[in-house]
């Protein structure tokens, strides 16, 4: 363990969840099973199953998923021998009856993501989940968007409501390495509970990031094999594994099997490339949701303008997670601006 850790590293695999937004929700049941086993196999701590919006996403604003979500969770399961099945609530989106149907189907831990200046609308999932006897999590979503004093208000309500950790999500891949740090150091100051990291390789940093908050503490961590994830993906399991086995960090997992996850069952799925693009880059560049990546290229598409000019506008209107319809609006608005000056 590191100097700062009192607590071994946990790792949860999102290429199930936030992968989910880079397949357009259409995972099959059989994908799920052959993906969680191998991860299982490896021994991955958590394996997180849910639309990439998390529970009850499956929407026009959001995308449909081919197969419920409960279907997979439950497929999910059913395949782990030693790994836990955690799932997202977006507070809003997902409800208490999304939630209680995931933990009646072996879900064993929820993050509970919010924007991170909203942490209070997390209040009563959170409570619900421990009730239930659900570990619970909070998830400050866009966490490069606040200050550090505000992350830490809202990481202390987080905190009030019972949940067990915190994460400094990166949800728009910007962060720099300096901001990783000092955020993570503000809230390991600040806080009881556990400190998490989740990343977005936008900006070609989630690996580096994912390190810099390991060393400031933070013990829950996330990562996506072959990064499938929104964007340009997450923090690359695989990767990371053989960074912190280098660096005498042991997780408990077998980084073989889980190089051979991502080659041979995970690779396949991935229908583009998760190398960082320009839409991608333009994410973490202009500070935008990973998830509207995708969004941002068919209104591109559709109105005939650049996805860079939509996502740029998105961050200057500093658009948060669940405005997904604002993206329609913008690239309407420009393809207009571009008539008017033709
Ligand atoms: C619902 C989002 O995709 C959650 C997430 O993974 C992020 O904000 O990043
Ligand atoms: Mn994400």
């Amino acid at each position: 363990m590191n100097r700062h850790m009192d607590k071994p590293i946990k790792l949860t695999e999102v290429c199930l969840r936030d992968g989910s937004h880079a397949v357009a929700h259409q995972f099959t049941e059989n994908q799920v099973r052959d993906v969680v086993r191998g991860l299982d196999g490896a021994g991955v701590h958590y394996i997180e199953v849910s639309h990439g919006d998390g529970l009850g996403g499956s929407t026009v604003q959001y995308g449909k998923s081919l197969i419920n979500e409960m279907k997979l969770i439950e497929a999910a399961v059913d395949e782990c021998k030693n790994s836990k099945v955690a799932v997202l609530l977006i507070p809003g989106i997902g409800t208490m009856n999304e939630l209680k149907q995931a933990h009646e189907l072996g879900a064993q831990l929820v993050r509970v993501a919010t924007h991170a200046t909203e942490a209070d609308v997390s209040a009563q999932h959170i409570h619900k989940a421990r009730e239930l006897g659900m570990e619970a999590l909070g998830f400050l979503m866009m966490s490069h968007s606040v200050s550090v004093t505000t992350l830490i208000e809202q990481a202390k309500l987080m905190e009030s409501y019972g949940a067990e950790a915190v994460y400094v999500t990166d949800s728009a891949g910007a962060l720099l390495p300096n901001e990783v740090r000092e955020r993570i150091k503000a809230l390991r100051q600040s806080l009881q509970i556990e400190v998490g990291f989740h990343a977005h390789n936008n900006l070609s940093l989630a690996v580096a990031n994912t390190i810099t908050a390991i060393e400031e503490g933070a013990t829950r961590i996330d990562g996506s094999v072959r990064c499938l994830g929104a964007g340009a993906g997450n923090t690359q399991t695989e990767v990371l594994a053989a960074v912190l086995d280098r660096m005498g960090i042991d997780i408990g997992i077998d980084l073989y099997k889980l190089m051979d996850v991502a080659e041979d069952i995970v690779g396949p799925l991935i229908p583009g490339s998760q190398e960082i693009r320009k839409g991608s880059l333009v994410l973490g560049y202009a500070g935008v949701y990973s998830s509207f990546l995708l969004h941002a290229e068919r209104a591109g598409k559709r109105f005939n303008v650049d996805p860079r000019d939509i996502l740029v506008e998105l961050g200057k209107l500093k658009a948060v997670g669940g405005q997904e319809d604002m993206i329609l609006d913008v690239a309407a608005e420009l393809a207009k601006n571009d008539k008017v000056r033709a």
